[in-house]
């Protein structure tokens, strides 16, 4: 095992993972792994080749040659691209959502992506952004965060988020994609998501975020992280 360290912050969508992940990695100079960004480019590969998200073998074999890149643009924002393309915007809808979480159930292609996210490990140090990045992916982490909050919550940060970028979406129509997504995330087979034994969980639901990353940075200086 590496002695570089890994922080890691799992959770249901729109907890708030990757807004604290995001702070988290530029306060210590560490790297970033969106881990749910490879299951979301892995969902928009398959409707750009054709391959229905059903079909485990295609969607695996798929997974196993994803040609990902992640580049900073002069924004700050992160850029993703399949195959040289830019899919950073497809893969962020609720479709992409849909379509991350329905290949994510399929073992093989989580197998298939395992070592990927494990690369991403390098000094001085990682935040890991997913679901099981404290269960499986990086399970010697000396800090795990599990983040949640009220599905109505979570719900109504994605309408406001969703509105942001000017798409249009409806309140209702998105609590029920939240619950679908976490009813399948949860119940899946392999890596379901749940806190890791040993994480610290924090319900952000009435919380600020300046409020959750002090807790955060509270937990990291107690182990000794910074
Ligand atoms: N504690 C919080 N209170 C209010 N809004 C929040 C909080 N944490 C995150 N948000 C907002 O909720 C939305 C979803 O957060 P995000 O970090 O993308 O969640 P996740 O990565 O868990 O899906 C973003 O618009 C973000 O600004
Ligand atoms: N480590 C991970 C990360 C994401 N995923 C899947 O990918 C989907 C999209 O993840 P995400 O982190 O981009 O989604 P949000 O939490 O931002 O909505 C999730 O609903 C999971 O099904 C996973 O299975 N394991």
């Amino acid at each position: 095992m590496s002695s570089t360290p890994v922080i890691t912050v799992d959770g249901p969508s729109g907890a708030g993972k990757g807004t604290i992940s995001h702070l988290l990695a530029e306060k210590l100079g560490w790297h970033f792994l969106d881990s749910g960004a490879l299951y979301r480019v892995t969902g928009q590969a398959c409707v750009i080749e054709g391959v229905s998200w059903e079909d485990h073998e295609a969607v695996t074999r798929i997974a196993r040659h994803l040609d990902v890149s992640f580049t900073t643009a002069d924004t700050g924002e992160i850029l993703v691209a399949y195959k040289g393309r830019d899919v950073s915007r497809a893969i962020r809808t609720e479709e992409g959502g849909r379509g991350a979480s329905t290949v994510a159930a399929i073992p093989a292609v989580r197998q298939a992506l395992l070592a990927r996210q494990r690369e991403f490990l390098q000094p001085p140090g990682l935040v890991a952004d997913g679901r099981d990045m404290g269960t499986v992916v990086f399970p010697d982490a000396p800090l795990k965060i599990f983040l949640t909050a009220s599905a109505e919550e979570r719900a109504r940060r994605r309408f406001d988020q969703l509105l942001a970028k000017g798409e249009s979406v409806s309140l209702p129509r998105l609590l029920e994609d939240i619950e679908e997504r976490d009813a399948r995330d949860s119940q899946r087979k392999v890596a379901p998501l749940l806190p890791a034994k040993d994480a610290v969980v924090i319900d952000s639901t009435a919380t600020p975020v300046a409020d959750v990353f002090a807790a955060v940075m509270r937990e990291v200086a107690a182990k000794g992280l910074k």
